[in-house]
């Protein structure tokens, strides 16, 4: 599960990214779900909690301090005593208790990494962040409050009217761990130094990571970490130069596991009335109402794919999260239901099609797709459709429609990945000069797109 479009047991059908996406994460189809990390093995309950005091010392190795007549204020980390191999790479716990104004984060990595995401904004908060938006910015008032739920746990539910498009969170995590020690340590290995990063966080945070679901009382306190993490980890990727293997340049970004707290009490739905993504530039979930929401409502997030197969989403709902899914749109009339997978199959049907440049897709069938959209209350991905409604405009030289349709994608995909993406880029582009943008026309004019295709 995961989240991971890499990973083989990933909720999410890959999706074949248009050649000009950079990579599977520049795709505007990919879209992070909560992961699904449940392991088979119990972690060892022979293990008595071992929870340490973390003594304050530097991530930096010895070699890299400078010499004692140049003092300088102590790094604001701390590390666990205790910790732990995969092959060559060792992880630790890392505690900055300070961070975002006191609410504290811990993170599991090497140290080479540690050194590195710790010396760059926005974990060092003394240098001037590039994003100019504090993660707990002043504007999110409290627009909801935790509720149990019949049926389902606690939730949270409005308490004023949320228009669509409005900001509802902005939460850094409680932990983070590096994906490398998430998938190559053994479960009792990562319940020890999930132990330790939680118990290093300041206390208001640690209780409320250790009230989230996901453990039974009778448990110890490494398994209900443990358990607590894996229930509510969001794959999360932290994009910053030199975060290849070990701090070696190469690589620009690194994935990781985190758990935030306040993110964590979003029930399930599978036409969420709430869509979000990870700020990587401030470590923070952002989580935007992709509908409007009336005081009383529940807010919810979809934590599988809104356009899987009614029986896809239940089962994967069910194995990862252990409850039925009790949503409408996976407990309509039978007849309703099947109206509704057929939809979603043509859904996919039709993106294939739109997304194959070299076949005949037509602008209709992406106002096609974009009604689809609309009918399966897929709100939280309709940018994607007004994607393809822009290029098919474009590709065959309506330019304002083509706009239209790409301000319309600006507008909802915004809020849902946020700026850094290249589909932005690619959108504004078209907004700005639709002649000028590489799908002018690129419908009516023969051989575009056909390099590859030898002498037809
Ligand atoms: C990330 S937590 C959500 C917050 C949780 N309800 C709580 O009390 O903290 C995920 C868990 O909430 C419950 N849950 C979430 N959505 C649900 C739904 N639609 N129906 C029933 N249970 C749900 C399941 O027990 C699931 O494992």
């Amino acid at each position: 599960g995961n989240g991971n479009t890499g990973h083989p047991s990933h909720p999410i059908s890959p999706f074949i990214c248009p050649s000009h996406f950079n990579s599977q994460h520049d795709c505007p189809a990919y879209n992070p779900q909560p992961s699904i990390n449940k392991r088979t093995k119990p972690p060892s309950s022979s293990h008595t909690p071992q929870f340490q005091p973390s003594p304050e010392v530097q991530a930096q190795p010895k070699d890299t301090q400078e010499p004692p007549e140049t003092p300088r204020p102590a790094s604001p980390w701390s590390r666990s005593h205790i910790c732990r191999r995969v092959g060559l790479d060792e992880f630790c716990a890392f505690t900055y208790s300070a961070f975002s104004g006191g609410q504290g984060i811990s993170l599991i990595t090497t140290p080479a990494k540690m050194l590195l995401l710790g010396s760059q904004p926005p974990l060092n908060e003394s240098l001037p962040s590039a994003s100019s938006e504090s993660p707990m910015a002043q504007d999110v008032v409290l627009l909801f409050k935790d509720v149990p739920i019949p049926g389902k746990g606690i939730g949270l539910v409005a308490t004023q009217m949320i228009r669509a498009g409005r900001r509802v969170m902005a939460a850094t995590p409680a932990v983070m761990v590096d994906d490398k020690a998430f998938r190559g340590l053994r479960r009792e290995d990562l319940a020890i130094l999930l132990g330790q990063a939680i118990v290093a966080l300041p206390g208001e945070h640690r209780a409320r990571f250790l009230n989230l679901s996901g453990s039974a009382v009778e448990e110890t306190q490494l398994e209900k970490v443990y358990k607590i993490f894996s229930t509510n980890a969001f794959r999360t990727t932290v994009f910053g130069v030199g975060l290849g293997v070990d701090g070696k340049e190469g690589d620009k970004e690194t994935d990781f596991q985190s758990t935030f707290t306040q993110v964590s009490r979003l029930n399930h739905d599978c036409s969420p009335n709430l869509g979000y993504y990870f700020d990587s530039a401030t470590l923070s979930h952002k989580v935007y109402a992709v509908k409007d929401i009336f005081p009383g409502e529940e807010l919810t997030i979809s934590y599988v794919d809104v356009l899987h197969p009614s029986t896809t989403r239940s089962t994967l709902l069910h194995k990862t999260w252990t409850f039925t899914c009790s949503c409408p749109r996976c407990t309509a009339e039978p007849h309703l239901l099947a109206e509704s997978d057929a939809r979603v199959a043509q859904i996919t049907q039709l993106r294939r099609e739109l997304d194959d440049y070299s076949a005949s897709a037509t602008p209709e069938k992406a106002e096609l797709l974009v009604t689809l959209y609309e009918l399966e209350g897929a709100a939280v991905r309709i940018y994607e459709a007004y994607y393809r409604a822009a290029l098919e405009w474009n590709g065959v030289g309506d330019a304002a429609r083509a706009t239209r349709y790409a301000r319309l994608c600006l507008a909802k995909g915004l809020v849902l990945r946020g700026p850094e993406r290249p589909f932005v880029e690619s959108m504004r582009a078209l907004v700005a000069d639709p002649a000028g943008h590489w799908s002018w026309r690129f419908r009516v004019k023969d051989g575009l797109k056909r390099e590859g295709e030898g002498g037809k």
